[in-house]
């Protein structure tokens, strides 16, 4: 077996990901190689998917996501619209079902190059989220952060896409906010046993809705496909949207949007977006170590 695979480096948005194929082999990504790649300017990424063999019938691949801290994740828009996109250049098809720890995730390139993924239902019951407390209701917890008589975020909308998530409702810019300060206390608060991704959204009209998210074992990044699912299906559930909203994020660079639509037919939650190929190369998953396609770099290493 090759000591590298094949890998892109991608981006939703943004959104740093590293794709990497481990098809065909039955060793993973280790956390190690995560952290070490986390480390090199070069290669420093958001999320990793890994792509391996089916495991299921009726899948085309099954996705392993890890986090820049080399944590798992159970979900990643933004990552899941990337592999579509290379699967669908190295295959033709157009149509892939994935499997992830999470579940199943249908989706589909359109001809416009835009991704749709079909992410799911969303899950609001506080002890699948899941949260350290029992609440009837989790479209409003009680968890603020700030002065007591005058908190500077709080009571925010708690639901898994998958992954924990929590949505602060903010009425200012979402970038005026010190999130670099406030998402790892938030992050890592004993209300969230496993964590929770975290995110401002500002309701800016019936039909959108700004957001910046601090990612739960990534930190400060340029976008959050998961959460904007969440801040979107959120929006809906408290009454702030209808259930199709374009969602602004506004740490992407350049601000961009994704549509989101939280089906009423069948619960489920679509997001269509773009993602962006950078660069490739081969990677040894266990290791971390890399080299470029077509350059210098790639013949020293
Ligand atoms: N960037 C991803 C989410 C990563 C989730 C991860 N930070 C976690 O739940 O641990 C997305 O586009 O959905």
């Amino acid at each position: 077996m090759s000591a590298t695979v094949e890998f892109a480096r991608m981006n939703g948005l943004g959104n740093k990901i590293l794709v990497v194929d481990m098809r065909g082999r039955p060793d993973k990504v280790t956390p190690a190689a995560a952290v070490a790649l986390n480390a090199d300017p070069h290669t420093e990424f958001d999320q990793i998917m890994a792509i391996h063999d089916p495991k299921a019938e009726g899948t085309d691949a099954f996705i392993d996501i890890l986090n820049s801290d080399g944590s798992k994740a159970q979900a990643c828009g933004n990552g899941t619209r990337c592999v579509v996109q290379a699967l669908a250049a190295e295959t033709g098809k157009k149509a892939f079902t994935f499997q992830t720890v999470a579940g199943i995730l249908n989706a589909v390139e359109h001809e416009d190059g835009t991704i749709s993924v079909d992410m799911g239902r969303p899950v609001f019951d506080w002890d699948k989220i899941p949260l350290a407390e029992e609440f009837h209701d989790t479209s409003r917890i009680e968890l603020q952060i700030g002065p007591i008589d005058n908190p500077v975020l709080h009571s925010p909308s708690a639901m898994s896409m998958g992954n924990p998530h929590a949505i602060f409702w903010v009425d200012r810019d979402v970038m005026s906010y010190d999130l670099a300060r406030f998402g790892p206390l938030l992050e890592n608060h004993p209300m969230f046993p496993e964590r929770a991704n975290i995110t401002l959204a500002q309701v800016t009209s019936p039909t959108s809705v700004t957001t910046r998210t601090w990612e739960r074992g990534a930190g400060l990044t340029l976008a959050c496909g998961s959460a904007a699912c969440s801040a979107a299906v959120s929006a809906a559930r408290t009454g702030r949207t209808g259930r199709k909203v374009t969602i602004n994020v506004a740490s992407a660079k350049p601000p961009a949007t994704l549509s989101i639509e939280w089906r009423e037919r069948d619960d489920h939650v679509i997001m269509t977006g773009p993602a962006e190929w950078e660069w490739s190369g081969r990677v040894d998953p266990s290791t971390g170590l890399w080299s470029r396609d077509g350059t210098r770099e790639a013949e020293a290493q």
